[in-house]
């Protein structure tokens, strides 16, 4: 189907030690979809994501994202396909040392060559796109403080920011409000579903929060120790279901 952006078919992960973190895990992801995957702590998946986004190899099965098989994909469609996807992080991941402007355009470093890139010269095309960006998420006011000068909320908007300025067609977001207060945490969910919305970015999110993934996605997917064992829509998420996805 023409509108399949990602396909997880069969996909298996061991760890070396023996964890079988991922047991035949297949799924299609249609563009647009805001997918949020619950399960408890240790059910896979930080793995799952990590294995989309190639930081972990799959032990075994397929993932393909717009048609390529990212597991056998070369160094040259590995690049592309990282400019493709934006990840978030439950740590935020910033230079700290740098400015909020800078991190945002940290995001273009895969469109340019290692020499503009490593040298930070950034184009004054690309700036104005990270100012903008910074504009609509907020944080306009903060963007030549430098990243650890900001509070974790906003640090995690100048991620999805960063995100953003790559002009990603599939974000990957890892906890990203693990590490914030209930408040804090409602405003990240809302500019991230509403940025995915307005510019029809696919969205996978893991998240500790099963009220949040009800408000939110479009489709959630429960984990069980590796294997799915619940996807549909937040109003077939019962709470025979819920108690199954968490069950020791
Ligand atoms: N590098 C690794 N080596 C060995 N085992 C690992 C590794 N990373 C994760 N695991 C194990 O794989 C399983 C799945 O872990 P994973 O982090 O994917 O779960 P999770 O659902 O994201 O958990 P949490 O919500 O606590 O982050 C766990 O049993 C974990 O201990």
């Amino acid at each position: 189907m023409a509108d399949r952006l990602l396909e997880v078919s069969r996909l298996n992960k061991t760890y070396a030690d023996g964890t079988a973190a991922l047991r035949n895990v297949s799924f299609d992801v249609r563009r647009g979809e805001f997918v949020v995957i619950i399960g408890p702590s240790g059910a896979g998946k930080s793995t799952l994501l990590r294995c989309i986004n190639r930081l972990v190899d799959p032990t075994e099965g397929s993932i393909r994202f717009g048609g390529l098989e990212t597991t056998r994909a070369g160094t040259r469609q590995m690049r592309a396909f990282r400019r493709e996807v934006g990840m978030i992080f439950q740590g935020f991941n910033l230079v700290q040392r740098v400015t909020v402007l800078r991190n945002v355009l940290h995001g273009r470093l895969g469109y340019m060559n290692s020499l503009t890139g490593a040298l930070g010269l950034f184009s004054g095309k690309d700036t104005e796109e990270a100012k903008k960006i910074l504009q609509r998420i907020g944080l306009a006011e903060q963007m030549y403080k430098r990243a650890d000068e900001l509070s974790g909320g906003q640090q995690q908007r100048v991620s999805i920011a960063r995100a953003l300025s790559q002009r990603p067609k599939l974000i990957l977001a890892d906890e990203p409000i693990a590490s914030l207060d209930p408040v804090t945490s409602e405003v990240i969910m809302q500019h991230l579903h509403a940025i995915c919305d307005e510019d029809g970015i696919t969205c996978l999110v893991n998240l500790h929060q099963v009220h949040v993934a009800k408000k939110y996605a479009t489709r959630i997917i429960g984990i069980h120790k590796g294997i799915v064992v619940f996807d549909g829509t937040p109003d077939e998420l019962t709470e025979d279901t819920t108690e199954r996805i968490y069950r020791k």
